[in-house]
């Protein structure tokens, strides 16, 4: 089953102004579940906007979109929020962590909407914080935090919810390579449970890594 295809996919910001831009072209994928995809090419060629897209962040200027059979593309925000909160898991660039608040609480939060007792929040974000062995820092502030340790706490909270698809943008960007060996065992893992994963990124380690299947290439908003 292909739990990700897309037909033309194309992204126009700013359509008809001077600073008009189309960072995703046309693009056609086909993702089976329980594939690994890496997404790669130079700073701006589009991974990141394509990204978005996938993980049903924003709707597509033209083209089609299908995330496990349902035809997304079609969709309005309302039902595309409800649809992400079920089955997807982002890990973003810029991690998005919500400051002032404890990495405990920033972990659980995609499960606010649920209604869970505050009890199964804690231990759902403590068994997470331990699959990215941030366990000791729980009761901190995440501003508190090194760079390293945001985007492990970026990393749990986007595996809460137990996704059926994680989309993940530069996941060991600010990663050592102890912590990015062990994010990757972490996927790897996942996708041994059957989980789809998608990811841009620069590093080696992740491009070169066993558990990934396949590598689509971008350059200039296109697949080259
Ligand atoms: N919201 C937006 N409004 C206008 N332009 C945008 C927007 N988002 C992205 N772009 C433009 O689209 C292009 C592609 O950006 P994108 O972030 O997708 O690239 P990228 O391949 O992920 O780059 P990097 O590796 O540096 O993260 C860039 O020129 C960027 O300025």
């Amino acid at each position: 089953m292909n739990i990700i295809e897309t037909k033309a996919l194309t992204k126009t910001f700013n359509q008809g102004k001077l600073n008009e831009v189309t960072p995703v072209k046309d693009i056609s994928i086909s993702i089976k579940k329980g594939e690994c995809v890496v997404l790669k090419g130079p700073s701006g060629s589009g991974k990141t906007t394509l990204l978005t897209l996938l993980s049903c962040l924003s709707r597509p200027s033209s083209g089609g979109y299908w995330c496990m059979e349902e035809q997304v593309s079609r969709w309005t925000e309302k039902f595309l929020t409800r649809f992400r909160q079920k089955h997807i898991g982002i890990v973003f660039q810029h991690f998005n962590l919500i400051k002032g608040l404890s990495v405990e609480q920033n972990i659980y939060t995609p499960l606010l909407p649920l209604g869970l007792s505050a009890k199964e929040l804690k231990a759902q974000a403590s068994l997470a914080a331990e699959k990215v062995n941030i366990s000791q820092r729980l009761q901190f502030k995440v501003d508190t935090l090194s760079g390293g340790e945001q985007q492990r706490v970026a990393i749990a909270r986007a595996l809460v919810g137990n996704p059926e698809i994680l989309f993940a943008d530069e996941p060991t960007a600010h990663l050592d390579r102890e912590n990015s060996q062990n994010i990757m065992d972490v996927f790897t893992e996942l996708k041994n449970q059957g989980k789809t994963i998608v990811m841009t990124t620069h590093d080696p380690l992740v491009e070169e890594h066993s558990s990934v299947d396949r590598i689509i290439e971008m350059k200039d908003g296109e697949m080259v």
